[in-house]
């Protein structure tokens, strides 16, 4: 009974706002930002930088999400995976929502630009409006490519952590940028799949329902390729090592598997599967380059 009670509890004012947040996808972009940060020097970032860029990173992708939740409320209410959010339930009005990130949000650029440097609060700004309006307002209603264009913000976060460490944003930066970007379409594309009734009753053009399945996941498969090779550019410009290739061929290679199975045969458990791992996969990654920046051999 006490378990039942615990369990219908609604959840608190903080939690709500929390979950506007995307907690967890904001710890795996801010993760990949910090990976940024230690790449972009020989030694190790100052604490000051590293503590306040990783936060002032993490506000602004919070504001962001929030904004997100707050124009797609009627989209989320229809999906089964998004209708709990307090947004779609009506739980947080519009103008508590857009008070939290313009106060989250406002303190994320104030963090950036005194204890980080302006171009790191400048570009984090415009990875903001790229990802709050342009992808959220502009293209995800409008074309299923909504998120190979909108990816451009997703995959910034290394480039970010660079900028806040080096001052400024090189090639190696870009090139990692460059990988997150391949990495969002079958990332996102295998959860469009195996959510495609959601995605049908949200009205949002997305590929499995314009293009439909088998399109799909010819696509899912030509990006994973096109990942494999990406992710060997860090190597192929001797910015990585040996460690960084030995993962990255093995990371890929089970990343292949997965799609394979997912063009082949697919399956809703094989695109399951393919979506927890791109995120293991990323996670791993990032991991990987920074094992290597500290003992490259
Ligand atoms: C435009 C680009 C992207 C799109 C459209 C997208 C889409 C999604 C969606 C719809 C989910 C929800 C899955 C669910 O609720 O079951 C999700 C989960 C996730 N995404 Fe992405 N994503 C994108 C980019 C990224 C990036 C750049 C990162 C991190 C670097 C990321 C990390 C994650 C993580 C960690 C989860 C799991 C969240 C959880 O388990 O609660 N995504 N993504
Ligand atoms: C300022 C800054 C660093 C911003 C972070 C940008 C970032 C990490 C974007 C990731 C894109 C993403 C998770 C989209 C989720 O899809 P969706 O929003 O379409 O998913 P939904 O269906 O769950 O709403």
């Amino acid at each position: 009974m006490t378990t039942q009670t615990a369990l219908h509890k609604p959840p608190s004012r903080a939690a709500q706002y929390w979950s506007l947040t995307k907690p967890r996808v904001t710890q795996l972009a801010v993760f990949c930002a910090v990976i940024g940060m230690f790449l972009a020097t020989d030694g190790l970032p100052g604490w000051q930088v590293l503590v306040a860029g990783t936060v002032g990173i993490w506000l602004l992708a919070g504001a962001a999400f929030a904004v997100n939740c707050l124009v797609e409320a009627k989209i989320d209410a229809r999906m089964a995976r998004t209708a709990r959010r307090a947004t779609a339930r009506g739980e947080l009005t519009s103008t508590q929502t857009i008070v939290f990130s313009t106060v989250i949000g406002g303190l994320g650029m104030y963090v950036l630009y005194a204890f980080v440097n302006p171009l790191t609060m400048w570009l984090t700004f415009v990875t903001f409006v790229g990802y709050a309006f342009i992808y959220t307002m502009l293209l995800k209603p409008a074309t299923p490519q909504n998120i190979v264009i909108g990816g451009l913000s997703g995959a910034m976060p290394p480039a970010l952590g660079w900028a806040a460490v080096a001052g400024e944003v090189p090639m190696q930066a870009w090139l990692l940028v460059l990988i997150i970007f391949v990495w969002t379409p079958p990332h996102f594309w295998v959860l469009a799949m195996y959510r495609r009734e959601d995605y049908a009753r949200s009205g949002l053009p997305m590929l499995p329902i314009t293009h439909g399945m088998a399109y799909t996941g010819l696509q899912v498969w030509l990006y994973t390729i096109a990942l494999a090779a990406t992710t060997l550019l860090p190597f192929a410009v001797g910015m990585s090592g040996l460690i960084y290739l030995a993962a990255a061929v093995a990371l890929n290679a089970v990343f292949l598997r997965h799609s394979w199975r997912v063009h082949k045969h697919y399956s809703d458990l094989a695109a399951r599967k393919t979506f927890a791992w791109s995120i293991v996969y990323l996670s791993l990654l990032f991991a990987a380059l920074l094992v290597d920046h500290y003992f490259k051999f």
